[in-house]
């Protein structure tokens, strides 16, 4: 059981978690902190609307939080976790959500041997649908990977991987999301280019991607059943597909994760 959670960072992925937390009724607001470096705009915009506390203050901020979840760009966290290592124990658990990052070198900058849990989620947490990587540091024990699994459980779900496959995850699952919105933003543009009005084009590609989803989770057929279980000899799905593949999407979309991937090992070695 949390007592209290803590975000260092109060960007677009500390919303993200804290929204689904805050839906999920996991914690109550009232124990839930954020703080940031220097936006108090922002911060009390997040006051606001989803009834978290605030303060300025990083060591009351840290104070007695069992979890604290650092969610500042790669290269804030040196700075983030020097100006509160000094407020930390070990029997607090520190969740980095930070792309690229080894939890060695995030022991290094804490300059102590406090549990360090590693962990990939996506935007998808505000919805409850976050696809969450988990990996534990060498300070940390079975127990706190638990609570960090139970802890993303809530919003999604949430897969222990060797910390080795980080880079991957963060490539295909913490990046994930936005390919697909990608793909979704030209199929709107292609819709009312065709003659459909906005909303309409919107509404029936939400459902056609929620859709597809949803056989992918449930039906128990693998990505290419369902495709050649769509595709007419002679149809529209064979043009459309021919011409994605005339276009090499197939391959921009194996470079696109690849990429992906390569940067998050730059990211870990420039620290
Ligand atoms: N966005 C995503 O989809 C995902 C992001 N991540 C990871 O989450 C992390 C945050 O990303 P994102 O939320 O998009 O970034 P944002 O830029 O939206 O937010 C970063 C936050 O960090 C704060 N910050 C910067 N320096 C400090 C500091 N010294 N002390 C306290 N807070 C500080 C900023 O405060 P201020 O505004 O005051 O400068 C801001 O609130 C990144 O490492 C990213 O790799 C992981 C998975 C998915
Ligand atoms: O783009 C980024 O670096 C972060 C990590 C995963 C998603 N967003």
């Amino acid at each position: 059981m949390i007592e209290k959670l803590t975000f260092i960072g109060a960007g677009s992925m500390a919303e993200s978690i804290l929204t689904g937390i805050v839906n999920s009724e996991f914690l109550p607001k009232e124990r839930i902190f954020v703080t940031n470096k220097s936006d108090k705009e922002r911060l009390a915009f997040l006051e606001k609307q989803y009834e978290v506390q605030h303060t300025d203050d990083k060591q009351k901020t840290v104070d007695g939080a069992d979890v604290i979840i650092i969610a500042v760009k790669p290269y804030d966290l040196e700075a983030s976790v020097t100006s509160i290592s000094d407020c930390l124990s070990a029997d607090q658990l520190l969740i980095s959500v930070v792309a690229g990052v080894a939890t060695d070198t995030i022991s290094q900058l804490l300059g102590n041997e406090m549990p360090v849990v590693r962990a990939m989620p996506n935007t998808s947490s505000a919805a409850g649908q976050s696809a969450t990587a988990v990996t534990r540091g060498k300070f940390a024990s079975e127990k706190h990977l638990k609570t960090a699994m139970e802890l993303f459980s809530t919003i999604g779900t949430a897969t222990e991987v060797a910390e080795a496959d980080m880079h991957a995850v963060t490539a295909i699952s913490g990046s994930g999301p936005a390919y697909v919105y990608y793909l979704v933003e030209a199929m709107e543009t292609a819709a009312v280019e065709a003659g459909l009005d906005y909303d309409t084009a919107h509404d029936l590609i939400t459902q056609t991607i929620v859709g597809a989803g949803e056989m992918l989770r449930t039906s128990g057929l693998n990505p290419s059943k369902l495709r050649e279980n769509i595709t007419s000899p002679g149809g529209t799905t064979q043009a459309g597909l021919e011409t994605l593949s005339g276009h090499n999407v197939y391959e921009a979309v194996m470079a696109c994760v690849q990429q992906a991937r390569e940067r998050s090992i730059e990211l870990g070695k420039k620290l």
